[in-house]
Formats: structure tokens, C-alpha cells, sequence
């Protein structure tokens, strides 16, 4: 396993003048040895790219890929000792699981007694020891993605094990049992394993840390709990979160918060230089508020959704949506009800060119 350190910038064409000629702008981080990582971010965002080049499949236009401090920029998938897993089954139908399973392990010359034992370890975490001696031909197309996650899984030895939606073909309720599966693995494997998703769930319960992408740019890594209460970017909080964080455009003057016609009144003890700003809170710490008590806004409720244990309410005011999360029984409000909604705590955060400020 290594240490992955990335330096680098990527364009498909010649000659790059603007940031949109770029798949990924320049970009600084490190992957640590043993950790489990996604990549997040919406399609075309550079997720793909990002770990072609971690790969070998990509060579970076600008900069290089180090694995454990050596330049490995020029080196193939093999000189890497990379496992990728793609969004498709990449498996031999004429071959049993077994045989399936212990390909790579034969290619690598390990001695028979070790590959039969690896080959059976992996089986049963994947669950799949019934089915060894099956040829692989007649298996579902969930059975035959389980093989290639098996596959990439199955060597010991890997640098990292790249995973790229693996989960696209696989049907919801198995996805679900697969991704815990996949942490489960990861924790008595320790290996290092870095995983491509557009879809937040998969990306915060597989992964110790997110990197969260938008545009060609890594706009924050993180654990769930800092992309969920610090989201460093207006993207991440937009992105992370059902529904995500709230956004109200305002200026900071001695008086307060001047946002949507009304003055709140900042915390005690958070000082912001006066200046534009934009207020962030999550539809979670909304709450509802006395008229007129401190931190909050006067609002009008234009939608109230009953998500099952929770409701989400809707209220506007001056042409801005505000949505707070709330108990189903702690509130009855409906359309066109008035509303003071408390938008300013301990986790309200505030952004300038969409960079988080405080
Ligand atoms: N081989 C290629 N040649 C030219 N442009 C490419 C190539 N592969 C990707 N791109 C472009 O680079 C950008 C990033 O694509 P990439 O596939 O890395 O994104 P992604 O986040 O993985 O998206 P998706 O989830 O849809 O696969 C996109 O604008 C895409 O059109």
C-alpha cells in the first residue's frame, strides 16, 4: 500500500487558456496509506480523471502523481500495482468465481495453498462461498460485479484499490448491504481504497473522507461531520445534505446582519468584519422562534413536505427561501402562516466568494 500525493492539473486538449478548457485545475492533496476515500461530485466534475491519473489510465498535462515520495507520473496501471474496479462486471464468463477470483493472484505467482486461502477469505466476505465452482457465465449481473469487487479486492499486496461506481448495476437493497460490506472490508483489510460516486450516501457511509468536487476543482476534503457542519465551499453545502444548506445574501454592520429587509443580530462572541456576506445554515438548526427573539427572521411558510419522521418548512421573504427541518409533531404550519424563523447559532456559517469566512 502508499501514500498517494497528487500535484497536478488536466487538460484533454492542447494548449489550455481558461479554467473551463481544464478536466482538472491544479490540485495539491494526499491520499494516506490505508484510508478510505471517495471521490463526490456531480457528472463532469472530474472524478473519473482524477482517478484515471491515479491510476496510470491518465497522464496529467501539467504536474505529477507521487506514491510513497517516488515520481510514478509515467508509470503503467502494472508498474503502479493499482486495482480498478469499474462501473461494469470486467470478469472471464468461460471461468468458475474461484478461478475468477484467484486470476490476479496466479499472475502474480503467489503459491497455490496462499491463493486458495485468500480466494476463500474473500468469497465469504463477499458472501459468495456457495458459489465458487460456479462458472461465472451464469451468473445475475449483481453476482458478476461482486466478482470484480472480489478481484480488485483480492490482492494483498496493491498500492490502492480504485473503485469507479462500482454500485451502478448492482439493485437498491443489495447496494446498500454492499457499501456496508465494503467498510466492513476495508477495516480488516486496511487497505487503501479510494471510491468515484456521485451520490452523497454511498460516498459518506463508505468513506473515512470525502472529496467533495465541482467543476474541475476539489473544493474540500473532509469526514461526513466537517462536510456536514463546516462546508468550506457554498458548493458542498448545496450539494451535501437533503436539502442542503440555506444561503441568505446580507451585509454585516455594529447593528447585525442585514439580509431580506430585516437586522439579526450576530452571536455573541463571533465578529465579522462589516462587509457583504452570505449567511449559510443547514435546514437541520433552523428552528422555529418567539416573534421578535434574537437571531431570528420574520418569514411567510410557502410549502410545508412531510418527509415520513420529519418535516421540511418552506417559508420566504423578499423573493429568498428559507427550509427548516423540524419534527413532524412539534409543529402545524401551513401555507400562507407567519413564521420567525431562527437563522443565527453556533452553526451558522458565513461565506465570501463562496469560501467559508466563520
Ligand atoms: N477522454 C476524454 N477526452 C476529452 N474530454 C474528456 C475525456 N474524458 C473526460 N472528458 C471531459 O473532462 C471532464 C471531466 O470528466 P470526468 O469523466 O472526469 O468527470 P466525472 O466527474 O467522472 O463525470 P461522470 O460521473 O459523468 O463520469 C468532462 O468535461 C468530460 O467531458
Amino acid at each position: 500500500m502508499a501514500r498517494i500525493e497528487l500535484d497536478l492539473a488536466h487538460a484533454y486538449r492542447a494548449n489550455p487558456q481558461q479554467d473551463s478548457d481544464y478536466a482538472l485545475l491544479p490540485l495539491k492533496m494526499a491520499f494516506e496509506d490505508g484510508g478510505a476515500y471517495a471521490l463526490l461530485g456531480p457528472s463532469g466534475c472530474g472524478k473519473t480523471t482524477l482517478l484515471n491519473i491515479m491510476s496510470g489510465l491518465v497522464t496529467p498535462s501539467q504536474g505529477g502523481v507521487r506514491f510513497d515520495g517516488k515520481d510514478v507520473t509515467r508509470f503503467t496501471p502494472q508498474q503502479r500495482n493499482i486495482a480498478q474496479v469499474f462501473q461494469f462486471p470486467v470478469i472471464y464468463d468461460t471461468m468458475t468465481v474461484a478461478e475468477n477470483l484467484a486470476f490476479p493472484l496466479r499472475n502474480r505467482k503467489m503459491p497455490a495453498a496462499q491463493i486458495k486461502q485468500r480466494v476463500g477469505a474473500i468469497a465469504e466476505m463477499l458472501e459468495m462461498s456457495g458459489q465458487l465452482n460456479q462458472r461465472a457465465s451464469n451468473l445475475a449481473a449483481d453476482a458478476k460485479q461482486k466478482i470484480s469487487l472480489g478481484r480488485g479486492l483480492v490482492r494483498p499486496d496493491v498500492s490502492a484499490v480504485l473503485f469507479d461506481e462500482p454500485l451502478t448495476v448492482i439493485d437498491p437493497h443489495l447496494k446498500w448491504q454492499l457499501r456496508r460490506k465494503l467498510k466492513q472490508i476495508h477495516h480488516e483489510l486496511k487497505l487503501t481504497l479510494i471510491y468515484v460516486t456521485h451520490d452523497q450516501v454511498e460516498a459518506l457511509t463508505f468513506a473515512d473522507q470525502v472529496v467533495v468536487m465541482t467543476r474541475g476543482r476539489a473544493v474540500q476534503v473532509g469526514s461526513a461531520a466537517d462536510l456536514f457542519e463546516r462546508p468550506s465551499h457554498t458548493f458542498v453545502g448545496h450539494f451535501i445534505g437533503s436539502p442542503g444548506m440555506n444561503f441568505l445574501p446580507g451585509t454585516m454592520t455594529s447593528a447585525g446582519f442585514h439580509t431580506v429587509g430585516a437586522t439579526v443580530a450576530a452571536p455573541a462572541g463571533r465578529s465579522l468584519r462589516d462587509g457583504e456576506f452570505k449567511l449559510g445554515v443547514r435546514p437541520e438548526y433552523v428552528s422555529i422562534a418567539a416573534a421578535h427573539a434574537e437571531g431570528a427572521l420574520p418569514m411567510a411558510v410557502s410549502q410545508v413536505q412531510d418527509v415520513g419522521t420529519h418535516v421540511i418548512v418552506s417559508a420566504t421573504r423578499e423573493g429568498h427561501t428559507l427550509k427548516a427541518r423540524l419534527s413532524a409533531n412539534t409543529t402545524d404550519l401551513r401555507v400562507g402562516d407567519s413564521v420567525w424563523f431562527k437563522v443565527m447559532g453556533e452553526h451558522t456559517c458565513f461565506y465570501q466568494n463562496e469560501e467559508i469566512v466563520q
